[in-house]
């Protein structure tokens, strides 16, 4: 079976990283640039590259679109002139799916089938370096077939997807892109112009960076994502994200309504709704940077504290996923957030943290 993935980044290359070396599979991608050809390969990423959209789509019985929305539609076009492999699927990973599923009805593919896709899962990083055949597990992956899809090919993508170990959820496009819109869109416009109203304050005042502590790292980290990539959603999107950037104006309102008339009642009320309804959200919808199978340590600011951690579940055995410390101040207890990669690693160390007597909470 050969798989094509056009745009071999973040999530083209994660997606590569999922199906390579599976049975009977071979992963081919496609880049217009010689070099990034050459450097799939030798990093492993894909079995095959090539610069040629004609050869990558050849007998492929999967293709992949992964490249910045605002190119799916020209792809696509292109695609469409070639002669597929009978039954070819075709499917993306834009971040918006009304325009791509549109396009596609309004075409007709050679012997192919469009189904739109989105995986939700991603990160601030961008690029194939950022790839990892972690990135979609137990996140929602997004499908929008036509309902005149047959069942048997939407079938074919749902099981190849199963190598993603991505929870498939079937949703009509445009609903898609209304609530894509409100929970990572409308974020990240939030997250860039706060970062951008900090940036401004500290021109004149560089103490504003060096303060920039937990909360506002938390909720900008998205501000880092690729610009063109975002560039390329927002525009597609705007129509919708017009009507919720209007709402934000109604939402930031009320705050300064709750504080001129000293509110306090009004302004933990809000509080209280927010948290009421954060604490519903599913725990792990994960992207990169987080993980199910996380503990936080209180730890001493002591040298050699977190060298004895690390020993200590190395001498058991239990492998690391990540190790990052939280808060680290002179003379001031930190956090230690490890993450594993399964319950089981999760467990073994809780009862290992909590032998050597350390403060361990989720
Ligand atoms: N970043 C996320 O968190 C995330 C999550 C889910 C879906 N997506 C969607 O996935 C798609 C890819 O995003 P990404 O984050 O992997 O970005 P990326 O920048 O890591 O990868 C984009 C790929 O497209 C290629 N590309 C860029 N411009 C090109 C051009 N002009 N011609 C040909 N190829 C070109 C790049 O070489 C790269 O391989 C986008 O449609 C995005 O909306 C992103
Ligand atoms: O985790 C992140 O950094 C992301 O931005 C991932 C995220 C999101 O907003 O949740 C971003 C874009 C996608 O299309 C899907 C997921």
């Amino acid at each position: 079976m050969k798989i094509t993935i056009f745009g071999v980044g973040l999530i083209g290359g994660s997606l590569a990283l999922c199906f390579k070396d599976k049975p009977n599979i071979r992963v081919v991608g496609h880049s217009n640039n010689p070099k990034s050809v050459q450097k799939y390969v030798d990093r492993k990423v894909v079995d095959e590259a090539t610069t040629s959209i004609e050869e990558a789509a050849l007998d492929a019985d999967f293709i992949f679109l992964c490249v910045p929305v605002g190119l799916l539609e020209e792809y696509l076009l292109k695609l469409s002139k070639l002669p597929l492999k009978s039954d070819c699927i075709i499917t993306d990973v834009g971040s918006t799916k009304e325009s791509i599923t549109s396009c596609a009805k309004s075409i007709s593919l050679k012997n192919g089938y469009f189904i739109g896709g989105h995986p939700m899962a991603g990160s601030e990083r961008s690029g194939v370096d950022a790839a990892t055949s972690y990135l979609f597990e137990n996140a929602f992956y997004v499908l929008t077939p036509d309902p005149e899809i047959p069942e048997h090919i939407y079938k074919r993508l749902e099981d190849l997807l199963a190598y993603t170990k991505s929870q498939i959820i079937k949703v009509d496009a445009s609903t898609h892109d209304d609530i894509v819109g409100a929970i990572s869109h409308l974020p990240h416009i939030i997250a860039v112009s706060l970062v951008n109203q900090v940036a401004k304050y500290n021109d004149q005042n560089d103490l504003y960076e060096r303060l920039a502590a937990g909360g506002f790292k938390d909720l900008t980290r998205i501000a880092s994502g690729d610009p063109v990539i975002w560039r390329d959603i927002l525009l597609n999107n705007k129509k919708i994200l017009l009507h919720l950037l209007e709402d934000w104006q109604l939402e930031i309102s009320k705050f300064i309504e709750l504080l001129k008339s000293d509110d306090g009642q009004g302004v933990e009320d809000q509080f209280k709704f927010a948290s009421d309804f954060r604490s519903k959200l599913p725990e792990r919808r994960k992207g990169v940077m987080t993980s199910l199978f996380d503990v936080y340590v209180d730890i001493k600011d002591h040298p050699g504290v977190i060298g004895h951690i690390t020993s200590e579940l190395g001498n058991r055995k239990i492998s690391l996923k990540n190790i990052e410390i939280i808060e680290s101040r002179a003379e001031v207890p930190g956090i230690l957030r490890l993450s594993f990669r399964s319950e089981n690693d999760l467990e073994n160390a809780v009862e290992l943290l909590k032998e050597l007597s350390y403060s361990v909470h989720f």
